[in-house]
């Protein structure tokens, strides 16, 4: 940054800042400014601002600010200053040095404001203060938005880590961030909550005789068959391989049988697909199913689950098997 001018000497008038426009008496404004710096600054270079807190007011040419680099703010975001337009009043205002980075994007002459002369000229100036408050609004707006804007990508990449890539059901990173909810939901509620237990018969003949893909197929016909099958507020999870868990909240053990069952034979009637004209031999499933016991934590339904899943693939698979009672 090169020292060139006064603004005084500059030629530039006061009405081509933003920061005073709509002043009560210019010709007082633009005396007081009128030894302040004019610096120049080259293509490419950085506008040093070191720990003093200054306001930049652009004469010509432009700057390029890129967001806060220190309070993990960085994200690639670049706004441009152009002739009229200020930088660095925020650092003025909290007296922080400026953490964002400024550099030219093409030769740029600037006018430089000490932080106590524009102290000065606010206690002097209603209309630089109404100005300035616009400006921090207007700053303030444009930082909620870009906020929020990131909290729903934040969002988006949270649940896609939630959502099982082959299938689209739940993963299991996502059942084990919910079900502990649900099952404390449902004791605190008093409500029932099932969980069916859901595994292919046989699936490793499948892959054995058909191919991997046509195998990965088979699991994409038995997610569509679950989550085609189910209430809004019921959940399905793609468990582990070929292993699939559905979560039915409020619902009775007898209503959650009858849901297994009905999924067991539209699980039977499925066309899996290897390619679009060659329908590959039926599956079929085995489910168990469980629903919450007073006292019971969600590993203990599981298990419950599981132990009558072992039991339906015992008694020949292709059907479903409910809980043990306890006697
Ligand atoms: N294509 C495909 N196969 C998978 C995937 N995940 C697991 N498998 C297969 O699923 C098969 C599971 O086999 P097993 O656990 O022996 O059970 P099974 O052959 O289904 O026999 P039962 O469960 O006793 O009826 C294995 O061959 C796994 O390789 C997957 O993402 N894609």
């Amino acid at each position: 940054m090169k020292h060139i001018s006064t603004f005084g000497a500059s030629g530039h008038q006061l009405s081509e800042l933003q920061l005073f426009r709509g002043s009560d008496d210019a010709p007082a404004i633009a005396r007081r400014l009128a030894g302040c710096a004019v610096m120049r600054v080259e293509a490419g270079q950085p506008v040093a601002h070191g720990q003093q807190a200054r306001l930049y007011i652009v004469l010509s040419g432009a700057l390029a600010v890129a967001a806060d680099t220190r309070t993990g703010m960085a994200d690639g975001t670049v706004s441009k200053v152009l002739p009229g337009e200020s930088v660095g009043e925020q650092s003025v205002l909290d007296e922080e040095a400026n953490l964002a980075s400024i550099t030219a994007l093409e030769q740029s002459d600037l006018l430089v404001i000490e932080a106590d002369l524009v102290w000065q000229l606010i206690d002097e100036s209603n209309a630089l203060a109404r100005n300035l408050l616009r400006l921090l609004s207007f700053r303030i707006r444009a930082a909620n938005a870009q906020l929020r804007r990131r909290q729903k990508l934040g969002e988006f990449y949270r649940q896609l880590s939630m959502i099982d890539g082959l299938t689209g059901l739940y993963n299991r990173a996502w059942l084990n961030d919910v079900l502990p909810t649900m099952v404390a939901t449902a004791h605190g509620a008093g409500t029932p909550l099932a969980l069916i237990m859901i595994d292919l018969d046989h699936f490793k003949k499948f892959n054995d005789s058909h191919g991997h893909l046509a195998g990965d197929q088979a699991l994409r016909t038995a997610a569509q068959v679950l989550s085609g099958a189910l209430r809004p507020t019921d959940c399905a999870v793609r468990y582990g391989g070929e292993e699939m868990m559905v979560l039915l909240p409020d619902t009775s053990d007898k209503v959650a049988a009858a849901v297994a069952e009905r999924l067991c034979e539209r699980m039977r009637q499925a066309v899996v697909f290897g390619d679009m004209r060659l329908p590959l031999p039926h599956i079929t499933a085995s489910l168990g199913v469980a629903s919450l016991q007073p006292q019971q934590d969600e590993h203990a339904l599981i298990a419950a689950a599981d132990a009558a899943l072992y039991r339906a693939k015992e008694a020949g698979r292709n059907r479903v098997a409910l809980q043990e009672q306890p006697a």
